[in-house]
């Protein structure tokens, strides 16, 4: 790809450990994914009967909610709806794309589908895009192996620059160590180098005019390239938004969204 990228083990150096946020004993983790990649089998096995479910507010959308204990640090799972993208075409895009910018989780798990890795990673691309705190989750490889389908973990985990995992979520296999790779993204003691996707040269070239002046208006808080991409889609909802917030100071919270990038 032309990009190196470093992903550092868990606990991996003295200078690491110090980032480690001791202080919080709680953290909230996105479960993400094209649909049908096993999200709600994870969800389940993690959370066990702990978990509660309602609509995504103002939405038809089922909310799924439930937590697990790991290390003894609790852990709050949020079972996104399925989507091929975050580009808000769909109700469900929408609910997921919003949540995963504004809401902001300790970690985002992106469950893909091992038989069909290249059609999944375009959503783990996009999340990318927004967040660095990810963990892939390559899950159904009994189903991959059956198919006669190898992914190896270790070489897509140097590309992406984030931990990834091997999972076969309905018999449990690979879930010790997903447990593991959320628990060392959400507290810091994984650091992630995410892979940064690079545009053709004018957007680019737009990209760094727009983007310093997103963040001023937003500072640090959410993640201005994301949002200078959205803008450069002439994202209404996004643009809104951020009106809205900087005259109302209502909370960032996206209804509608825009079309791809060209
Ligand atoms: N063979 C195999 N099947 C799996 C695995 N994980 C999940 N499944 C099956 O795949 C189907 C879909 O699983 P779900 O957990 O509902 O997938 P999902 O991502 O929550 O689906 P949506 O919520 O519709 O996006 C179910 O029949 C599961 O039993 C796996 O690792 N291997
Ligand atoms: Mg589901």
């Amino acid at each position: 790809m032309g990009l190196i990228h470093r992903f550092f083990g868990i606990n991996a150096n003295a200078e690491n450990a110090q980032k480690v946020n001791y202080q919080k004993t709680s953290y909230t983790i996105a479960l993400t994914g094209n649909p049908n990649t096993g999200k709600s089998t994870i969800f389940n096995t993690l959370t066990g009967l702990n978990q509660h479910t309602g609509n995504w507010p103002g939405k038809t959308v089922l909310r799924a909610e439930g937590s697990y204990i790991y290390r003894g640090m609790v852990f709050n799972l949020v079972d996104l709806p399925g989507t091929y993208s975050l580009l808000a075409n769909s109700v469900e895009e929408q609910v997921a794309g919003d949540y995963l910018c504004f809401s902001k989780p300790d970690a985002t798990v992106v469950v893909v589908d091992a038989t069909c890795l290249e059609r999944n990673l375009n959503l783990a691309l996009q999340v990318l895009e927004i967040t660095s705190k990810v963990v892939v989750c390559v899950n159904l490889v009994d189903e991959a192996k059956r198919k006669g389908i190898e992914i190896d973990a270790d070489s897509l985990a140097a590309e992406l620059g984030v931990p990834v995992v091997s999972t076969a979520a309905r018999e449990g296999f690979g879930l010790d160590k997903l447990l593991s790779a959320i628990a060392g993204v959400s507290t810091g003691s994984t650091i992630t180098v995410p892979y940064t996707v690079k545009y053709a040269k004018r957007i680019e070239d737009a990209l760094t005019k727009i983007e310093p002046q997103i963040r001023k208006l937003v500072g640090e808080e959410f993640n201005s390239r994301w949002l200078a991409l959205r803008f450069l889609d002439k994202d209404q909802a996004v643009i809104s938004a951020i009106q809205k917030w900087m005259t109302e100071k209502v909370p960032l919270h996206i209804k509608t969204g825009g079309t791809a990038l060209a």
